[in-house]
């Protein structure tokens, strides 16, 4: 196969081909799509990566090698985990599980016992250049607390979410509102910013 390594030319890095967005999950790609725009040029690939265990930022690194290792070339994969404070963080990134068993009036109940609703969303974007990279993350965290659900019922725990400042859950905002304060628009304007800075070329050659 061919050579999937970054290559550094110059001041410049240049790429194998342009990144790919690696996800199972229809809506972040669409959020992704929406909140990135034309500003980073990237494909995507729908691929079911495993659910790992373990601290945040190190699911999100070990999903972006595995994700390189299938695409062999330059990819973006994110982890997002929904953490409740007085669980000290809790669901977290297993907050897929909970979602999928309990539902949003489960995700509630768990906090009846608590005083405290308040909980963070966490988006952990992880690039890695190529197979053999050691991936760099991006994190974006938005405050808020967790309500009984209202809202379109679209995307995961939207519903029942409501962001610090505001009065509306995440499902009940229109989405352009949600992509200025949310947990993914935050990390994916450092991931911009990164883009930015690091000024990559991709290999348009057609031997690669
Ligand atoms: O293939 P990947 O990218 O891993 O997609 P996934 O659906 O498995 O996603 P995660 O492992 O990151 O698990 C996060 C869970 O939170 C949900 N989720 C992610 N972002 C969300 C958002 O902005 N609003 C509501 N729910 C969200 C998502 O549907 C999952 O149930
Ligand atoms: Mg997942």
């Amino acid at each position: 196969m061919a050579a999937a390594a970054a290559r550094t030319v110059g001041s410049g890095v240049v790429l194998p081909r342009s990144v790919t967005f690696v996800t199972g999950n229809a809506k972040k790609l669409e959020e992704v799509r929406a909140i990135l725009g034309q500003s980073i040029p990237f494909q995507s690939l729908k691929l079911d990566l495993p659910e790992l265990q373990g601290e945040p930022e190190d699911i999100s690194k070990e999903k972006a090698r595995i994700a390189a290792k299938e695409v062999n070339g330059p990819v973006l994969v994110e982890d997002t985990c929904l953490c409740f404070n007085a669980l000290k963080g809790l669901p977290g990134p297993y907050i897929k599980w909970f979602l999928q068993k309990i539902g949003h009036e489960g995700l509630n109940n768990l906090l009846m016992a608590y005083e405290d609703k308040t909980a963070y969303a966490m988006c952990i974007f992880s690039l890695a250049l190529g197979p053999n990279a050691e991936p760099m993350t991006f994190i974006g965290k938005t405050q808020g607390r967790i309500v009984p659900a209202r809202g379109p019922n679209d995307f995961g725990w939207d519903p029942i979410f409501q962001p610090h400042g505001y009065d509306q859950t995440y499902a009940e905002m229109p989405k352009e509102e949600k992509h200025k304060i949310s947990h993914r628009g935050k990390a994916l304007e450092l991931v911009k910013l990164h883009f930015a800075e690091a000024r990559y070329t991709f290999q348009t050659d057609s031997t690669t």
